[in-house]
């Protein structure tokens, strides 16, 4: 796992936000599903997606959401990022899913958040949501899906 000094380096945009051993994600957006969607065959249908108003958004109570992640990452080839949900969202019983950061991803981070409690729970954009944690890959490809964005 890679630590404060080699982490600044690699990810200079993010620097302000590098912690000892991980960096921190902020949430840009909450974005409510509006359509159905499906996988069937490899073949991805994403459900439609309506933003919400922001700065302050409240999450329902047993209520799915989507979440944007402030400023866009790229992942050079070589390495792999790994999400985890800050634990304060966990202590209010919101959840931060996530998945795998693939070597020679650039783009925007979108996780699922859940609120599993009874009550609302207000969050808002540019608070921290999450940590990445990055690993060195030996021998790695390069990520290049449906999720890639054009490098500016
Ligand atoms: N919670 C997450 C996890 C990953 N990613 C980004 C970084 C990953 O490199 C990229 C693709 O993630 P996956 O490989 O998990 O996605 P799929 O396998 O569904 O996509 P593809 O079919 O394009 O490989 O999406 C994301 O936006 N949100």
């Amino acid at each position: 796992m890679l630590g404060q000094n080699e982490l600044v380096k690699i990810f200079p945009d993010f620097a302000d936000l590098v912690q000892p051993s991980g960096i921190d994600l902020e949430l840009d957006k909450i974005y409510q599903q509006t359509s159905e969607g499906s996988l069937i065959d490899n073949e991805k249908n994403l459900p439609d997606l309506k933003e919400l108003p922001g700065p302050i958004y409240t999450l329902k109570p047993h209520t799915a959401y989507l979440a944007s992640i402030k400023r866009k990452v790229k992942i050079p080839k070589g390495y792999t990022m790994l999400y985890l949900p800050r634990s304060t969202l966990l202590r209010s019983f919101v959840s931060v899913q996530t998945a795998v950061g693939d070597p020679g991803f650039y783009g925007t981070l979108m996780f699922m958040i859940y609120n599993h409690g009874d009550f609302e729970y207000k969050i808002k954009s540019g608070d921290r949501i999450a940590q990445a944690v990055v690993f060195k890959v030996e021998g790695s490809g390069e990520y290049s899906g449906s999720y890639q964005e054009e490098e500016e």
